[in-house]
């Protein structure tokens, strides 16, 4: 139920729409310190600075404070609270494979993940704490439009069928902040313990879309044409120095192509949340016994030669004039999962993808450091609950426009 209530009051149409100034303003400021770095010809970190700007994105629906700074030197700590919890959460685990070896947590596992998530929580808490104190001073009610998700949680509690208690709430934000790829996991742990959805959210919402634009812009420097012919694209709809709106997107055949292309060959979680049979049940000959784990390799399947011409290659022209879409009835692309429980935060993380990349894009050219050919990219996978490049992809902007 508090599952549905968070999809619900978050993702909904409405939300999705209310915050669409909020997406912009957060995609300015990426804009922004990127052309900074550009002044200072620097090469960034991709998958950082679209971190950051998904993790502001989400810390703003939630708390409307930005929880990341793209200065590492300045790197908050709460975004350091969010990676290393991630971290605990994504390290593979022997007790993944021999359950019964759980209790010894031999790597230290649970015992990370426990401290982080701790942590996390008295954030919350903290959170939780000020607003309840800034709500009792206001004389006058806020208004609607400027509440933010904390607000709607505590007028849930406050009212007068009081449906939800603080440790809900906690449980509740920490599924926000997971708005990364290591939400996968933290679900299958909410599964068996039913408790801290909250670490959900913030984890499930950052570092999957920051690894998917990290993908995508890593391909489109290996492919100098499609690179090109992205740009073009937008340059054609946007005009030279225009302002890039969420609404271009739909206008934009190519740029969403490649968008499927990137989840397509890099879904951010390879294999889904996990499933348990129910029953007994024969898969394609093979036998899946009651209570067994599934896993569902959408990467693989994506690469699959039986269902894709030239499979490893980086094709967006393959989605052009198709119907093929990643809203879980096209079974031969699932990046966001399927069924029951397909992402909740899907329409967001479309949403912020496509901006945020195409903001890079139309904003910028983009060089490798170093005299480093597109050839000679590598693009090594780690395999985890998600799967990042080993490497992170540093890139350095030249100037295309004048920044609005
Ligand atoms: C590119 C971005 C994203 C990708 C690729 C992605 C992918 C996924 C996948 C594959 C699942 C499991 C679905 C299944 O097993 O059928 C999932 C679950 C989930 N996602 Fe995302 N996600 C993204 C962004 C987000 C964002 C932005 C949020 C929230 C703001 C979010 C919140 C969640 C939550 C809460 C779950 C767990 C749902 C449940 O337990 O039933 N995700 N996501």
């Amino acid at each position: 139920m508090l599952r549905k209530l968070s999809a619900t009051q978050l993702f909904s149409p409405q939300c999705i729409q209310a915050t669409k100034a909020l997406r912009m303003k957060k995609v300015q400021e990426l804009v922004n310190f990127l052309s900074e770095s550009c002044e200072r010809e620097e090469a960034v970190d991709i998958s950082h600075v679209s971190f950051v700007t998904a993790l502001n994105i989400i810390s703003n629906i939630l708390f409307s404070v930005n929880l990341g700074s793209y200065d590492s030197k300045n790197s908050s700590a709460f975004q350091e609270m969010v990676i290393g919890y991630q971290e605990s959460i994504g390290n593979p685990d022997l007790a993944n494979f021999f359950p019964f070896m759980r209790f010894l947590d031999l790597q230290g596992n649970s015992k990370k993940m426990r401290e982080s998530s701790g942590r996390l929580l008295q954030v919350f808490r903290e959170f939780y704490d000020a607003r309840i104190v800034e709500k009792s001073s206001r004389s006058v009610e806020k208004d609607v439009s400027s509440k933010d998700f904390l607000d709607v949680l505590i007028d849930l509690q406050q009212g007068d069928e009081t449906e939800i208690n603080i440790d809900e709430i906690e449980h509740l934000l920490l599924v926000s902040l997971s708005l990364v790829h290591n939400m996968i996991y933290i679900s299958s742990l909410i599964l068996i313990y039913n408790r801290r959805m909250c670490q959900d959210m913030f984890v499930a919402g950052t570092d999957t879309n920051s690894s998917t634009v990290e993908w995508a812009m890593a391909e489109l420097l290996g492919n100098p044409k499609t690179m090109t012919k992205v740009q073009d694209e937008i340059n054609h709809v946007i005009g030279q120095n225009g302002d890039f709106q969420e609404s271009d997107i739909s206008k934009l055949p190519y740029l969403k192509a490649v968008v499927k292309e990137t989840f397509r060959l890099h879904p951010a979680a390879p294999f889904l949340l996990q499933r348990k049979a129910e029953t007994n049940v024969e898969i394609l000959g093979f036998t899946v016994l009651k209570d067994s784990q599934v896993l569902v390799n959408v990467w693989a399947i994506g690469r699959d030669p039986l269902v894709w011409e030239n499979p490893t290659h980086f094709e967006p022209e393959r989605f052009l004039g198709k119907e093929i879409d990643v809203k879980g009835t096209d079974y031969e692309l699932t990046p966001f999962g399927a069924g029951r429980r397909i992402c909740p935060g899907l329409p967001l993380a479309m949403k912020t993808v496509h901006l945020m990349l195409a903001s890079l894009l139309y904003t910028f050219e983009w060089k490798l450091p170093n005299g480093v050919g597109s050839e000679d990219l590598d693009m090594e996978e780690t395999f985890g609950l998600t799967v990042h490049k080993t490497n992170p992809l540093l890139a350095v902007p030249l100037k295309k426009r004048a920044i609005n």
